[in-house]
């Protein structure tokens, strides 16, 4: 059986113990390596607050070299924005036809791929394994009411993790975690600048103490206008 390549995509503004989580879930329930691929220049988000090297250099730490969790920075590598479709056009081009390739996404990213660009062809060149997030199950019946096209796409794609090996690309599964993940990195920002101690139990040691030591996110960085924090 070929093996999948499982491609994790994000922002990482920071990278949070969810990011992790659910990294690991997958790696595991699907026995593959998990590519994080933080992106440069993410195409529904603004200025982000850490630089991309910023993010890239807390995932590594989070990650910490950690046997099946890969960081991969090929984004950092490409100019314009962080298109996915672009991302998964370079991998199958050095994967070849036949490696089964899946990209992980939130729930919440379900309802809005359809505003993705180029959409419909990501499922041409990989999988979405869509994963449960609070405040987004992924339930066929609200996605056909906030996201018909999406809904449309999906309808005859939906199938179980464990069988995205079969086939290259075109699926679309849903992953349960065990228990759904509170965090996001919005609201973790948010807990460093209000002061908030609790904003370093959703961060590894080592992230924590490297936005520490950068004064990223503090409530200066976001008022002097300096994305970085630093001083
Ligand atoms: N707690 C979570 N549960 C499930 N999926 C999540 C969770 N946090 C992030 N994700 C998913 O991981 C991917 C990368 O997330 P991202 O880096 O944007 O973090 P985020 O917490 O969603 O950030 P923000 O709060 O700034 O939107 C996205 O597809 C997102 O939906
Ligand atoms: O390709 C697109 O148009 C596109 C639109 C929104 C998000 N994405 C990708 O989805 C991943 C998660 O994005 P975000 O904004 O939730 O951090 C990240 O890899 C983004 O580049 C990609």
């Amino acid at each position: 059986m070929t093996p999948l390549v499982l491609c994790y995509g994000g922002t990482f503004d920071p990278v949070h113990t969810g990011h992790l989580a659910i990294a690991r879930a997958v790696r595991d329930a699907l026995h593959a390596d998990v590519h994080l691929i933080p992106a440069a220049d993410p195409p529904h988000k603004g200025p982000t607050h850490a630089d991309a090297e910023q993010r890239a250099r807390m995932l590594e730490l989070a990650v910490d070299g950690e046997p099946g969790l890969i960081v991969d920075t090929r984004e950092l590598r490409r100019a314009g924005p962080s298109y996915t479709v672009d991302t998964l056009r370079e991998l199958r081009a050095e994967l070849g036809p036949h490696a089964p390739i899946v990209w992980m996404v939130g729930g919440d990213s379900v309802f809005e791929l359809d505003t993705w660009n180029r959409w419909r062809q990501l499922f041409e060149l990989a999988h979405v394994l869509a994963i449960d997030r609070p405040g987004a199950p992924i339930d066929p019946a609200a996605l056909a009411a906030r996201a018909p096209a999406v809904h449309a796409e999906l309808e005859h794609r939906w199938c179980l993790p464990a069988q995205l090996h079969a086939l290259p690309a075109g699926g679309f599964a849903e992953f349960r975690l065990g228990a759904e993940r509170p965090e996001s990195s919005t609201e973790l920002r948010r807990r460093i600048a209000a002061g908030d101690p609790r904003w370093r139990e959703w961060v590894s040691p080592a992230v924590a103490a490297w936005i520490a030591d950068h004064r990223l996110y503090t409530a200066d960085a976001f008022t002097s206008g300096r994305p970085d924090g630093l001083v």
